[in-house]
């Protein structure tokens, strides 16, 4: 089921064009993954979702609803780059108040503890380090049990380790039915969480797929080595659309290739009931697709 649908998006701000023209559907109980670089557009496009922004032209509906639709606050949490609370509100403060804002809260405490927030009730809000606030403006995206989550930039200011408990909690929040949309910089990030990814560059989608379809859809090439456990014929592995080549190394084998190479080689090994010992594969990366797709490297 779609509770999604963007449609031919544009959005400008004086003379600056931030959106040109984005589609993209998001359908129920996914993550779903918006990449881009810096100004790409990725904020003026979920901002237009979450109803904080109206477009220009183009159509979005959300759960079937115009984002205007007032309706659409209890069933919609959001996430934003700057949360705007006071700086005296105390984090155990922000979170009363904000479940008051729903008919049916999420158990905070249970939200703190998993964000790591537990001890920082008492806290004020302008005591809070960069990535504390963080983890208090994903906490009060999800408060209301949302049926969708918007959040961007989830993880930016967080330590590697507060960065994996945080993907562990959405990965959870998705597995009790809520769809995310997810606005990211970081590749790892996008490839452990994203079922889906729109690469948005100068305001339009420049591709749209799975990040292992990302990645096949790349033209690199990719190589793949190992040792076979029985004698494997170069023809079975030419065969293959995917194969360039095959070279040999005394008892190993380099297959050369682009797209989905790794899975044309396990399956013709399956097939020849063929174990592939000592595998190692130099395959592209998400990284490598969004520098082909965007020509920037994500670290500018
Ligand atoms: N309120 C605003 N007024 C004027 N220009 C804006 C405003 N918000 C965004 N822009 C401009 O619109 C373009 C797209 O911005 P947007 O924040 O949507 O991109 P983004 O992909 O989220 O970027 P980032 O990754 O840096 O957050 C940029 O050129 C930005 O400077």
């Amino acid at each position: 089921m779609t509770v999604i649908e963007v449609q031919n998006l544009r959005k400008a701000y004086g003379d600056t064009v931030a959106v040109q023209d984005v589609s993209f559907t998001v359908e129920s109980g996914e993550i779903f993954g918006i990449l881009g670089p810096n100004g790409a557009g990725k904020t003026t496009t979920v901002e237009s979702i979450a109803g904080l922004r109206s477009a220009d032209s183009g159509t979005i509906r959300v759960l079937g609803r115009d984002p205007s639709d007032t309706s659409l606050r209890y069933e919609v949490g959001v996430q934003l780059q700057e949360s705007g609370l006071p700086d005296r509100l105390t984090v155990r403060e922000a979170l009363d108040l904000y479940a008051t804002f729903y008919p049916e809260p999420a158990d905070w405490r249970a939200l703190t503890r998993e964000l790591g927030l537990g001890e920082k009730l008492a806290t004020a809000y302008g005591k809070l380090s960069g990535g504390q606030k963080q983890r208090l403006s994903i906490a009060l995206a999800l408060i209301g049990s949302p049926k969708i989550a918007i959040l961007d930039e989830l993880t930016t200011g967080l330590d590697p380790q507060a960065r994996r408990d945080t993907w562990d909690l959405i990965e959870s929040v998705r597995d009790s039915g809520v769809t995310i949309v997810l606005v990211t910089h970081f590749m790892a990030e996008a490839e452990r969480l994203c079922d889906r990814i729109a690469v948005i560059d100068h305001g339009r989608v420049v591709a749209l797929d799975t990040p292992a379809g990302l990645i096949a859809g790349l033209d690199t090439e990719q190589r793949i080595r190992f040792r076979p456990s029985a004698p494997v014929d170069d023809a079975l592995l030419t065969a293959r659309p995917e194969v360039r080549e095959v070279i040999r190394h005394g008892s190993q084998i380099e297959v050369v290739g682009t797209g989905n190479l790794l899975h044309a080689v396990t399956s013709v090994l399956a097939v020849n009931e063929i174990i592939a010992a000592d595998l190692r594969i130099e395959q592209a990366s998400l990284d490598d697709a969004f520098v082909q797709l965007t020509g920037r490297s994500t670290k500018e």
